[in-house]
This record gives structure tokens, sequence and C-alpha cells, in this order.
């Protein structure tokens, strides 16, 4: 069994008055936010500091507080059980330009309901929901 972390940024940008997510279509058919793998010797924040601008050249973000949304999920991998532990922060950016990493297929922005509707899994949800409240009651 392996066991591994990651971690990403629920990211967002003002569009006028609309608020409009970033998500990301993974090879293996999935959209969700940015995210990676933690390397040894870095924080959290800093993995998803480093993953954001890998996968999407993105290095503008501005973290908001009281952000930090933990899920877990278990897949096969080559054969063995991998227990994924991934840890979201909520962060802005004013850069609209993507460019995706060989790791990915697409991008998109969308404001909340569109992305409820696009991003694949319910743990998922639930961080954009939570990430939705918290900018509806500081923004
Ligand atoms: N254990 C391992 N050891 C070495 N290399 C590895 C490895 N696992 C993957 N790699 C490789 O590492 C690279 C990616 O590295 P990173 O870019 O650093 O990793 P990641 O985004 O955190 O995850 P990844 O894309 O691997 O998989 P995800 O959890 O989204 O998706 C994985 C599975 O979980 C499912 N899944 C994704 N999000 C889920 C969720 N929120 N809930 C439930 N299931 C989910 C997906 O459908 C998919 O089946 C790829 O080249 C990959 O081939």
């Amino acid at each position: 069994m392996i066991e591994e972390t990651s971690a990403g940024i629920v990211l967002f940008r003002k569009e006028g008055a609309k608020k409009l997510f970033l998500l990301l279509h993974y090879p293996s058919g999935h959209w969700d936010f940015v995210k990676g793998k933690m390397e040894k010797g870095e924080t959290i924040h800093e993995t998803a500091i480093r993953e954001t601008k890998e996968e999407t050249g993105i290095t503008d973000v501005k973290f908001l507080d009281n952000f930090e949304e933990w899920i877990e999920y278990n897949f096969q991998y080559q054969g063995e059980l991998v227990q994924k532990k991934v840890v979201f922060f909520l962060a802005e950016t004013n850069t609209k330009d993507v460019e995706i990493s060989h790791e990915h297929l697409d991008y998109i922005w969308m404001d909340y309901n569109t992305a409820m509707e696009k991003t694949t899994f319910d743990n998922a949800k639930t961080v954009l929901t939570r990430a939705q409240m918290l900018l509806s009651e500081t923004l």
C-alpha cells in the first residue's frame, strides 16, 4: 500500500461581478482543481504554489485565510492500492491565460454553478461549496 499526500488550490479570479474558478481536465478523465504530490522538504503551501506554477504557469496567487480543506480517497496505481490525502487552499489570481502542462488535457474558468456541474467528484464539490461560502462572507 502506498500513502501519498498532495496539495492544491481552489483558484479563482474576478471578472466583473463574477468569480470564476479554475478546473483542469486530468488524463484519467476527471475535472478537478490544480494539485500535485508533495516533494520531500516542502510544506503544503509550497507544494500548492509549485504545482500551480508547473500545471498552469500562474504565479500570482493570493491565499485567503481560514481555508484548508482535506479530502481522502483510494485508487489502484500499477497494481498497488494508493491511500491519498489532498489538502486544498483557496487563492485569488489576476491571471486569465493558463499554460497547461503535459499532465493535463484542458482547462476552463467557470462560475460556481457551472463548476459544480463540471467537477467530477463529490468531495471536490464539497470543497468548492465551502470556498464559495467563504467568498460570499468575505468578498
Ligand atoms: N502512486 C504513484 N506513484 C508514482 N507516480 C504516480 C502515482 N500516482 C500517480 N502517479 C503519476 O504521477 C503523475 C501525477 O503527479 P501529480 O500531478 O503530482 O499528482 P496529482 O495531481 O496529485 O495526482 P494524479 O494526477 O496522479 O492522480 P489523481 O489523484 O488526480 O487521480 C488518481 C485516481 O484517483 C481518482 N480520483 C482523483 N480525484 C479523486 C477524488 N477527489 N475522489 C475520488 N477519486 C479521485 C482518479 O479518477 C484516478 O483514478 C502522473 O504522471 C501519474 O501517472
